[in-house]
């Protein structure tokens, strides 16, 4: 039986801890709000996988209905929505972020 748009994006979050859906990589971010947050999570150290949504128009359209979140850059903290640029940016910014990441042991690059 073919997957379904859900099924793939439930794959995705179940494989990683941490999962940015962003425009472009997060060596060459296509956009700015997704260069930001990947320049937080880049000061925070922390492991995580990416999923460029301009290559794969299916998980960009399916991942808003999914979430019920319009806008790229999203990130995915244990399956769960943390937020977009603006949220992640004041959580960043108040220690929130780094909290959220201690208390989910997620783990810190070497
Ligand atoms: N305020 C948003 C800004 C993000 C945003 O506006 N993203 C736009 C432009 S990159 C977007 O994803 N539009 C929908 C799309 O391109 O599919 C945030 O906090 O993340």
């Amino acid at each position: 039986m073919a997957d379904t748009i859900n099924d793939r994006i439930k794959e995705i979050l179940e494989k990683s801890p941490v999962v940015l859906f962003m425009k472009g990589t997060p060596l060459f971010p296509q956009c700015g709000f997704s260069n930001q947050i990947v320049s937080i999570l880049n000061a925070v150290g922390i492991e995580y996988d990416s999923v460029d949504v301009l290559q794969d128009p299916e998980i960009r359209q399916g991942i808003k209905v999914y979430s019920d979140w319009p806008t790229f850059p999203q990130l995915y903290v244990k399956g769960e929505l943390v937020g977009g640029c603006d949220i992640v940016t004041e959580m960043y910014q108040s220690g929130e972020l780094a909290e959220l990441m201690q208390k989910e042991n997620i783990a810190r690059k070497n």
